[in-house]
């Protein structure tokens, strides 16, 4: 399958929607809709059982904000997202300002906590609800410019916001954070914070500090952390990760020497951190979603839509494969 030409059509085209007011309100008129209240997504109960993002189209939408009191017009304080497969041009809106309940009713659906969410969308649905939240989140606390305090205004699709006064355009950020996974060849080391929910352990990560390359955060961090010295740094994947500010989290492998292991625990960022086997890890990794009316288990690592659980599985396979290689189970 050729995907290289809609793809391209459909870049141009969100481009022009980011950058022309006029395009963006036009589409505004056929577009497709998420709500958030107070960032929490609406999710819709399918007759299968399944949670997916309701998404509302324009008519749809206008029509029950005039049955809760609201002008059909504040449709157009949306975000642009993206677009779905059909092309049709996706927005996020926040409604936090309306009856909760009076909105789930018309909606037939429930607002439900990000972080719950991710748990119950289907997978590829995750990145967008996390999308949608992290850009009406920025566009909340930067409504005003740091340098003049006067408030800044934002553009149609809400690519940027202006402060007219000093000419500054501020766009919506990311930080940057790295997170690695270190193996001394036949273990991997899996560390907690204190915050952490009970039993969870996940990759190293930390903030890039200003002027760094991923790789001196990388040292960094394993050195802060757990006074290791990293080597054979592999770049893995990313991920924006919207807890609890915009993150893009830079995901790699690393190793390190097998007579070098001992780590020493930085205990003002971290509760523990240790080395896991390949048995310790598979187990982990088969373990079924955490299900809130138990009882969390011992040791458990994040769950698929976290980039620390796709580091997590790449090292299990990596190890499977030399494994067998080696005629081991
Ligand atoms: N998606 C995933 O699989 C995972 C995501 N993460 C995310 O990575 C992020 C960073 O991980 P940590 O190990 O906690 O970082 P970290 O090791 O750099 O420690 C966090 C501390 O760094 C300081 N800091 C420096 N720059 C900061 C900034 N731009 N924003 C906030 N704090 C900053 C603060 O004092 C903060 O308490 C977290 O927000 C976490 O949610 C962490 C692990 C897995
Ligand atoms: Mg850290």
């Amino acid at each position: 399958m050729n995907l290289t030409k809609p793809v391209k059509n459909m870049s141009r085209y969100l481009k022009r929607l980011k950058e022309d007011d006029e395009a963006c309100r036009e589409a505004l008129k056929s577009g497709i809709f998420l709500l958030y209240h107070k960032l929490s997504p609406l999710l819709r109960e399918t007759s299968s059982g399944i949670y997916t993002l309701a998404s509302l189209k324009t008519s749809d939408l206008e029509h029950i904000l005039e049955k809760v009191g609201k002008d059909k017009h504040f449709v157009n304080e949306s975000f642009l997202l993206g677009c779905t497969d059909k092309g049709e041009p996706q927005f996020s809106l926040e409604v936090g300002d309306i009856d909760r309940s009076a909105l789930e009713q018309e909606c037939r659906g429930m607002f439900v906590d990000l972080r719950k969410a991710f748990f119950m969308l289907p997978g590829p649905e995750s990145p967008l609800a996390a999308k949608g939240q992290a850009l009406l989140r920025w566009h909340q606390t930067n409504c005003f410019c740091s340098a003049t305090g006067q408030p800044t205004i934002r553009n149609q699709s809400g690519s940027f916001r202006v402060c007219h006064s000093s000419g500054i355009t501020y766009y919506p950020k990311m930080a940057p954070v790295v997170i690695v996974l270190v193996s001394d060849g036949s273990r991997c080391l899996l560390a907690r914070q204190t915050m952490f929910p009970l039993g969870m352990y996940s990759a190293l990560s930390g903030f890039c500090d200003m002027g760094e390359s991923v790789e001196e955060t990388l040292h960094r961090e394993v050195a802060e952390e757990v006074g290791l010295e990293v080597k054979n740094i592999q770049y893995s994947g990313s991920q924006h990760w919207p807890f609890p500010q915009s993150s893009f989290m830079l995901a790699c492998h690393a190793t390190v020497n097998p007579d070098k292991t001992q780590v020493n625990i930085d205990k003002a960022e971290l509760e523990d951190a240790r080395w896991f086997t390949y048995e310790e890890i598979t187990e982990a990794l088969r373990k079924p979603p955490l299900d809130p009316r138990r009882e969390p288990p011992v040791f458990w690592v994040p769950p698929s839509y976290a980039i620390a659980n796709q580091l997590i599985q790449e090292w299990a396979n990596q190890q499977q494969l030399s494994r067998k290689l080696h005629g081991l189970k």
